[in-house]
């Protein structure tokens, strides 16, 4: 065998295997799977076959949506498309928890351990744009490159926390419909992946990661709501992280019962006779035998352990569920998770939709997703099943850091303290400072009537606001219609989705969708507003084709010099009083009048937003990428 397992894990895995001990051995010789899922935010998975060529062919994972194997020797990390992200690198059966976890259109998610974002890219797919994902991690380096993961997805209905579960629990108590729980584990499924794991194995014991996921498993079940859900999950084998887990947990949250999961694809169930032996609490034992195995020697994946857990009771109608307050008022009770497994979800479907409608003025928004990796990228995806431990070494936003330091120094007004502490913003982010309640006018924030509403709560917040609507108005269409609340943090400007409880005291890496700076002068768009727009969104668009050379140069974050021809602009823009006149004319009319457009650019490859340029009368476009997001 290639991979040298530790020994007391081999003892360990034939006294619980038995008979299938060497079958499950026998598969560290096979070679491992790679799998990607298509953002569905951005493009169907049919669109995708279509556009993408891989040499071995994409054959679909048969248990998640939009998901492929593809073959060992391609790159994905390497194509423009990651960089559109129009794709998640992902481990198969890394993708089974999300699937699990039934969400819908206008839930409020939860992905509590989260970094560095593939179950989050998953879920925020699943809300297409609707009802909000708040996705957590206690590893601030780890939230960096969450955060730009969600970016990269285009996902415009995230918030991004730096946090402790038991920070999170009385803010957000009972206040979740679906929650993740992909813990940190000792990462037993990861070494044919990533030997490093095995290192990992040693040193982090199993003994140490039980004891924290017990912790965060009794602050998610707090957070969730009557008739919600929550899904457990890890990478590793081990009894004691799984089954001995769940028993726990319902022992000590009597109103969780587990919904049994349908076995198919070769997964195998929960072992009740495990979490005896091991220790799980005897009255609960029987019920984990619902919860699923997927081991690599009877499936197409790593290996993976799950467990649906729903909350009995009833849930509230529309708009009655205060954040921080139980949802036991009206209502019928609703059902949980897999949606195969379930009748009414018609019915579950209708009032999140009804809910949906309350809060986004019957709006619905589009969001999007995406990916991570490239080469270095193919690594973070192996951080992505860790339990924890790894150093993400993925580039974070690094834009407008500093301006959002200076940012924080915010009205609010009372004292700071130390960077990385409690209220801080965290890499890039707003901040809250000290405790206390803040008020929504504290907040700076203005109620979006869309670039042309809201109201002012003070100068500063009413200049960022201000300036983010004159940009919208000018570069962008249908931006009035998007849901959230505009909120600005000093210069920084977010839209945050509606409804959310008080950040307050909270370490913050992403209050929602950053859309941009707002300066003196101007209004700079954030690489996070460009990778959320469709191309129909931008005023003027500059059409690249993925797979000519000027992708590449623009990817590497050079100046373009540009044919004007490629330039469009969009039929339903807005006036656009920072276009030279003339400036409303199509491409090849741009070009024959020689009158071209200035100001900002979407910059696309096959019609997919990688960026922002800034296009000058001469067909010079600066490049306006990040220096985090450019491929080196
Ligand atoms: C298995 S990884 C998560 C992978 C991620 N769900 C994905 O799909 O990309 C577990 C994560 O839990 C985080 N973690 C560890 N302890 C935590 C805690 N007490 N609260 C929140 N997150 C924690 C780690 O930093 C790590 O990023």
């Amino acid at each position: 065998m290639s991979i040298t397992l530790p020994e007391s894990f081999k003892d360990k895995m034939k006294d619980l295997l038995l008979e299938e001990f060497d079958a499950f051995i026998d598969s560290y010789e096979r070679p491992r799977k790679y799998g990607l899922r298509v953002n569905g935010l951005k493009l169907s998975a049919e669109a995708f076959e279509k556009l993408a060529a891989f040499e071995g062919g994409l054959v679909p994972v048969p248990w998640a949506e939009n998901a492929f194997y593809y073959a060992e020797g391609e790159r994905p990390g390497k194509h423009p498309y990651y960089h559109a992200g129009l794709y998640y690198i992902q481990e198969p059966s890394a993708m089974v928890p999300a699937e699990l976890l039934d969400v819908r259109p206008g839930d409020r998610v939860l992905d509590l351990c989260a970094a560095p974002g593939g179950k989050s890219t998953q879920l925020a797919a699943k809300l297409q744009g609707r009802g909000v994902l708040v996705t957590n991690d206690n590893a601030r380096e780890r939230t960096k490159v969450l955060a730009k993961n969600i970016e990269l997805a285009g996902i415009r209905n995230a918030v991004v926390l730096n946090e402790e579960p038991a920070v999170l629990a009385p803010v957000f108590a009972g206040w979740f419909d679906r929650i993740l729980v992909d813990a940190p584990c000792s990462g037993e499924g990861m070494f044919r992946k990533d030997e490093s794991m095995i290192g990992e194995w040693e040193k982090h014991s199993v003994e140490r990661c039980s004891l924290m996921q017990r912790d965060i498993l009794k602050h998610a079940a707090h957070m969730l709501a009557p008739g919600g859900t929550l899904v457990y999950s890890t990478c590793t084998f081990s009894p004691e992280e799984n089954e001995v887990q769940i028993a726990g947990l319902l022992g000590a949250c009597p109103e969780l019962e587990v919904v049994p999961i349908p076995l198919a694809y070769g997964w195998a169930g929960g072992r009740s006779d495990w979490a005896r032996e091991f220790g799980g609490d005897t009255e609960r034992v029987e019920s984990v035998a619902g919860t699923v195995r997927l081991w690599p020697h009877l499936t197409e994946g790593e290996g993976h352990y799950a467990a649906v857990l729903r909350k009995r009771g009833l849930k509230c109608e529309a708009g009655e569920t205060e954040p921080g307050q139980k949802a036991e008022q009206g209502g019928k009770a609703e059902h949980g998770a897999i949606a195969a497994e379930h009748g009414g979800m018609a019915e579950r479907r209708g009032k999140a939709e009804r809910r949906d409608k309350a809060e986004h003025g019957g709006i619905a928004e589009r969001g999007a997703i995406a990916a991570e990796h490239g080469d270095k990228a193919e690594r973070g995806a192996m951080a992505a099943e860790r339990r924890g431990m790894a150093e993400p070494g993925v580039n974070a936003e690094r834009e407008a850091r500093a301006p959002e330091r200076r940012g924080n120094s915010e009205r609010g007004g009372k004292s700071g303290r130390g960077a990385g502490d409690r209220g801080r913003a965290i890499g890039s982010e707003p901040e809250r400072r000290g405790g206390g309640k803040r008020s929504r006018d504290e907040q700076l924030h203005k109620r979006a009537g869309g670039p042309g509403g809201g109201r002012g709560s003070g100068a500063g917040v009413v200049d960022a606001a201000e300036s983010w609507r004159r940009f919208a108005a000018d570069q962008l269409v249908g931006a009035e219609l998007w849901p959230g609340e505009i909120i600005a943090y000093g210069s920084r400007v977010y839209l945050q989705p509606p409804g959310m409880p008080s950040f307050d005291g909270l370490r913050v890496v992403r209050a929602g969708w950053y859309v941009g700076e707002a300066g003196e002068h101007r209004f700079e768009p954030s690489q996070a507003l460009a990778m959320g727009l469709r191309r129909e969104e931008a005023a003027l668009t500059l059409q690249l084709s993925a797979d000519e050379e000027a992708v590449q140069r623009y990817l590497k974050g050079e100046t373009l010099i540009i044919d004007t021809s490629r330039l469009e602009q969009s039929a339903d823009a807005p006036d656009r009083t920072s276009l030279q006149e003339g400036s409303t004319l199509k491409g090849a009319e741009l070009s024959n009048k020689r009158v071209v457009p200035k100001g900002y650019v979407l910059v696309c490859a096959d019609q997919y937003p990688i960026g922002w340029g800034k296009i000058g009368g001469d067909g010079l476009v600066k490049n306006g990428l990040p220096a985090g997001w450019r491929r080196m």
